[in-house]
């Protein structure tokens, strides 16, 4: 599906509100916050803003938001559980906002954390801005793949194979799929006017993923870190615009110190 500037414009006000959220979470996140906290407060901020979360009811999913802690890949369900000094956690949201989806997640410290998962954090951060940059008519997605792969491999990093960025805007999940690994010359070409998310899970450990029993959470088989990031992004003439930046820089790991 190709989106012209009309569609470009609506997504920009979702994705700018998924933003704004993740912004404002960095003040609410800390130890002893439970989870569900953070959920309650990816809903209010929605409806005060006249947005819907899309994970709400989505396949049976009851919550507004992710909360995926430490070796949590991803898909976390916000509960009563505090969050501890030293924990790590993705929170990703997507807002549905005059039928547009902005969907986007970025990763919290919790208090102190260790330098390991402090470089994990950036590592992450940094292979999603290479397979962003990787984005230009012409390219295939297997380009994004290989960005990624290639620079989290050279980070003695792993790349989760077992969940995929994806096609968003009127709908919440299209084509294509964005596979984190491959090759460049892999996967049908981008174009202008195509909108997808690119979030790739690198784990410290090994690439390997369980679903637990809730049939939702998926943890590193080795128990080992692992940090995610996500963007939605829109293909234009010369590259792509990301959608769900924070005009702030706050998106990235290691946030600005205030000033
Ligand atoms: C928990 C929401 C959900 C359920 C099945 S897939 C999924 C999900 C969660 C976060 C995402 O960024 C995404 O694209 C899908
Ligand atoms: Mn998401
Ligand atoms: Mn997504």
């Amino acid at each position: 599906r190709l989106y012209g500037p009309d569609a470009f414009a609506g997504m920009r006000k979702a994705c700018q509100l998924t933003a704004r959220c993740l912004d404002e979470l960095a003040a609410v996140v800390g130890p002893g916050v439970p989870t569900d906290v953070i959920d309650r407060f990816v809903f209010e901020f929605g409806m005060d803003h006249g947005a819907y979360p899309a994970t709400l009811n989505y396949r049976g999913y009851m919550k507004s938001s992710c909360t995926s802690i430490n070796h949590v890949v991803c898909h976390g369900i916000p509960n009563d559980k505090p969050l501890r000094d030293g924990d790590v956690v993705n929170i990703d949201v997507t807002y549905v906002l005059d039928g547009w989806h902005g969907d986007s997640s970025r990763m919290y410290p919790v208090g102190e954390i260790k330098r390991s998962a402090e470089r994990l954090l950036e590592v992450t951060y940094e292979s999603l801005m290479r397979g962003i940059a990787a984005v230009r008519p012409g390219a295939r997605t297997g380009a994004i793949g290989e960005a990624i792969q290639t620079y989290a491999e050279a980070e003695r990093c792993s790349v989760v194979r077992d969940f995929c960025g994806h096609g968003v805007g009127s709908l919440f999940h299209d084509s294509p799929n964005i596979l984190h690994y491959g090759r460049a010359s892999e996967g049908p070409e981008l174009r202008e006017g195509m909108i997808f998310t690119i979030e790739p899970m690198i784990n410290l450990g090994r690439p390997h993923v369980k679903v637990l029993g809730d049939g939702w959470t998926a943890v590193t088989r080795d128990r080992s870190l692992s940090a995610q990031y996500e963007h939605t992004v829109g293909v234009t003439a010369t590259g792509c615009e990301i959608f769900t930046l924070s005009p702030g820089g706050l998106d990235r790991p290691g946030l600005p110190p205030l000033q």
